[in-house]
């Protein structure tokens, strides 16, 4: 089980300094929608010359022109980009090609998908990792809940779980046994995100 800092709406150096800090207790870092939309693929690259040792997720959410973007960011020096699953199957399909090409990997964010329907599709399409996730703006109503792991049963998938994920909630997500679980805000917003990160992984471990 691996443990994912997203970075989101931070500066460049704060971001690097949370991957600095953090870097004992984290296996994948995320470079955050928003951090991507604000330095571009630089930080992508940056952030791959400065962690040589860790995996590297740029959230691209991509939706369209896939092959195009699944190369910046795998070209950058990502090791995984994300697609949503809600995009054409022509561009699931592109992503996964360009991806295998180029020795990347998808990961497919089920953000607004309710239908265990089009998670059989993705998964005769090829993909073989997702994202449970509990949007942001989501989170008003509710944090990620072990619920959505229903989502994905019995589909063979690898899964990723992000959304608002603490020290409380993290317990029985671990019970549920997903591939990776992602958090943001819990670690980046605390004054010891090392310390919140070492409490995170220590869950995940025993
Ligand atoms: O993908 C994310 C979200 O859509 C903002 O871009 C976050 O990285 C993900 O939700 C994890 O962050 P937290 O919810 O703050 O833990």
């Amino acid at each position: 089980m691996r443990l994912q800092l997203a970075l989101d709406r931070l500066p460049k150096d704060k971001c690097i300094q949370l991957a600095e800090d953090t870097k004992a207790y984290v296996d994948i870092i995320e470079i955050g929608t928003g951090v991507i939309k604000a330095y571009g693929m630089s930080i992508v690259q940056e952030m791959r010359r400065l962690f040589p040792e860790k995996t590297i997720l740029a959230d691209m959410k991509t939706c369209d022109a896939a092959k195009h973007e699944v190369r910046q960011a795998l070209e950058a020096g990502a090791d995984i980009t994300t697609v949503m699953g809600f995009s054409a199957d022509a561009s699931i399909k592109d992503a996964l090609q360009e991806a295998e090409k180029l020795g990347g990997q998808i990961m497919i964010d089920l953000l607004g998908i309710q239908s265990k329907n089009r998670v059989e599709e993705l998964a005769s399409l090829g993909v073989e990792l997702v994202s449970l996730h509990v949007g942001k703006d989501q989170q008003k109503e509710g944090a990620f809940h072990e619920d959505l792991f229903q989502l994905t049963e019995g589909a063979g998938l690898a899964v990723a779980v992000a959304g608002g994920i603490n020290e409380d909630s993290i317990v029985g997500i671990v019970e549920n046994h997903p591939a990776i679980i992602i958090v943001g805000s819990t670690i980046t917003g605390q004054e010891n995100p090392q310390e919140i990160a070492a409490t995170l992984k220590a869950y995940m471990v025993h």
